[in-house]
């Protein structure tokens, strides 16, 4: 999962960047890889700072200073495609047409038949693996073909519903056009959340997009709106124009929102993220109860796991009438560890995070509460912990189903084999990571503790837990192409980083020119920088030395 935002203040001679940096701190839950802004000065030139790292260590005030404009896009990456190399950090920059800066959250299922196309018909040069830049590409190419000096609204709503047509997946965005204003999209599906706000500003108003609420809040920003599945939102300092470009697919965006990714206090969708959260505990309780029954066990103690588990760990608790306790305390500097990558420092850091308290587990039969079992680092190690100071009994509860089936909307869980649920049983699962007993919250619990606050939302997106793909396009082939792209433990993996998360198409492609001096690819290009030829730091070049990329249209991912 990516975080993006978009700001355009009313008053263009006052920065944006530091905002943006803010914003971007209150998202670095949706990604810790690399982050990234680019704002739009004087005479429409950019300004870029992107690099690997979380937000604190990309930004500081000299970094900040030199980002100048009243209109910028932020991003904060958890790659999902590609590679974690730095010239995938985005946003991404096309100079032609008209200077175009892209920031994307989610995952394309079909780009080996876009990058074909930008190949052999648009003739745009890729320079990276990531599906954002060819997300960009689709855009780009879409308003060169109308041919015009200067593009108006009309041109740009076209050029995204060609796009709506042509990319497969999910993707929320938001681009900023050189000296004309912002822009903001999501798939038909609305499977990644993305919303809009605005703030009263001295002779106007301010607006920002963003994927969660909580950064509207945070900066003053009100009337939070979602954009909406198949929507496009154009913002200039004149005027907001919306249009609906897409109304054919069901609006089902994804529940793991829910479950893990958002912040709780964000409202997506309509939901709050913290109230469904409580509801996953009450609803988890009466099955725990069920399950507690129906094989004569007794709990003392309810222990969450720290962070996200906790909101649904304490309603569970007061529901089930049994004393809450804070057992593992959690070291606030050591961030998420499921979207870290690789499963060594996975497991590394769930130990450097937590810390079981010997005193609230000595001689307890105790339930552990967590928002979701994945791969199972998190439980198989902190069921060890909890036995190491002396608990009787471990019971581990899952506010949401087994996970069995790989995401492609932008959660990178590509593999199958790596999930722990994968073609496991309950008691097996439970064996797997050394508990006692393994309780799951069924799916129709979970969709109606999320679904109740906005019942007008039909379906979501459940795919990891049914292999479902609301999108269609997700075949056995395409799973097991990205399984031996991306698995942790593929050769394939080792050597790309990562590997480009689609295979649809596997024919055509390959090599077959130079980049196209009247359509270059500006992905971060060194020697150009952004800033206006100023001192800069973090340019990603053009290949970094992690990099697989070549001088063509190169592909790490099959063709
Ligand atoms: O089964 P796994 O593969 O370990 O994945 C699931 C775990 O990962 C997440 O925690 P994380 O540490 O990322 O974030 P949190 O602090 O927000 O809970 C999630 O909350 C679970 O605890
Ligand atoms: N998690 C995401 O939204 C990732 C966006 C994009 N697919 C990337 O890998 O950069
Ligand atoms: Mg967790």
């Amino acid at each position: 999962m990516c975080g993006i935002l978009g700001l355009l203040l009313h008053d263009a001679s006052v920065d944006c960047a530091s905002e943006i940096c803010e914003g971007l701190s209150l998202l670095q839950h949706r990604g810790q890889d690399a982050c990234g802004i680019v704002t739009c000065g004087t005479k429409g030139r950019f300004y870029q700072c992107k690099a690997n790292g979380m937000v604190r260590d990309v930004f500081d005030s000299a970094a900040l200073s030199r980002l100048l404009g009243g209109m910028g896009v932020g991003h904060v990456r958890y790659p999902t495609a590609g590679s974690s190399s730095n010239s995938e950090a985005q946003p991404f920059y096309v100079n032609s047409p008209y200077g175009i800066v892209f920031a994307h959250n989610g995952n394309l299922i079909n780009t080996s038949s876009l990058l074909h196309f930008l190949d052999a018909e648009a003739h745009r040069h890729i320079n990276t693996s990531s599906d954002s830049e060819l997300l960009l590409n689709i855009f780009a190419n879409n308003l060169q073909k109308t041919g015009k000096f200067r593009i108006n609204e009309e041109d740009i709503f076209t050029a995204i519903g060609g796009l709506m047509q042509e990319c497969k997946g999910a993707y929320a965005c938001v681009a900023m056009l050189a000296g004309f204003g912002l822009i903001a999209f999501r798939d038909p599906n609305g499977i990644r959340p993305l919303g809009m706000a605005h703030r009263k500003a001295t002779h106007g108003s301010d607006y920002m997009f963003a994927s969660e609420s909580v950064v509207a809040d945070a900066s003053g920003f009100v009337d939070w709106e979602d954009v909406k599945p198949g929507e496009a939102v154009i913002i200039t300092r004149s005027k907001v124009s919306r249009r609906q470009l897409c109304t054919a697919a069901m609006f089902a965006p994804d529940i793991f929102e829910y479950v893990y990714f958002a912040r709780p206090d964000s409202v997506l969708d309509g939901i709050s993220v913290y109230r469904s959260r409580m509801a996953m505990g009450d609803l988890l309780a009466d099955e725990v109860k069920r399950i507690l029954d129906e094989k004569g066990l007794s709990v003392d103690v309810v222990i969450p796991v720290p962070d996200t588990s906790r909101v649904a760990a304490l309603n569970l608790a007061q529901k089930l009438q049994l004393p809450y306790r804070e057992g593992f305390i959690k070291n606030r500097y050591v961030g998420r560890t499921f979207i870290m990558p690789g499963q060594q420092t996975r497991r590394k850091n769930v130990r450097r995070k937590l810390n079981a308290m010997a005193l609230e587990f000595s001689g307890k039969n105790v339930l552990i509460v967590d928002d979701s079992i994945v791969r199972g680092t998190t439980s198989k190690e902190i069921v060890q912990m909890a036995k190491d100071v002396g608990a009787k009994k471990v019971i581990v509860a899952s506010c949401a189903p087994p996970i069995r089936f790989s995401n492609v909307y932008g959660i990178d869980m590509p593999s199958r084999m790596e999930l722990v649920a994968y073609k496991r049983d309950t008691e097996s699962i439970a064996e797997a990571i050394g508990a006692d007993l393994v309780i799951f919250q069924t799916l129709s619990d979970l969709i109606s503790a999320v679904r109740q606050f906005n019942p007008s939302i039909e379906t979501f997106d459940c795919s990891v837990f049914t292999g479902e793909y609301v999108t269609g396009g997700v075949d056995e082939e395409y799973l097991s192409h990205l399984e031996q792209l991306r698995a942790d433990n593929t050769a394939a993996s080792k050597v790309l980083v990562g590997g480009i998360g689609t295979m649809e198409g596997k024919g055509g492609g390959g090599v077959k020119h130079a980049s196209n001096g009247t359509h270059p690819n500006g992905v971060a290009v060194s020697g150009q920088p952004l800033d206006g030829g100023k001192e800069h730091r973090n340019i990603p070049t053009m290949n970094g030395a992690d990099d697989t990329v070549g001088l063509y249209n190169s592909w790490t991912g099959p063709r």
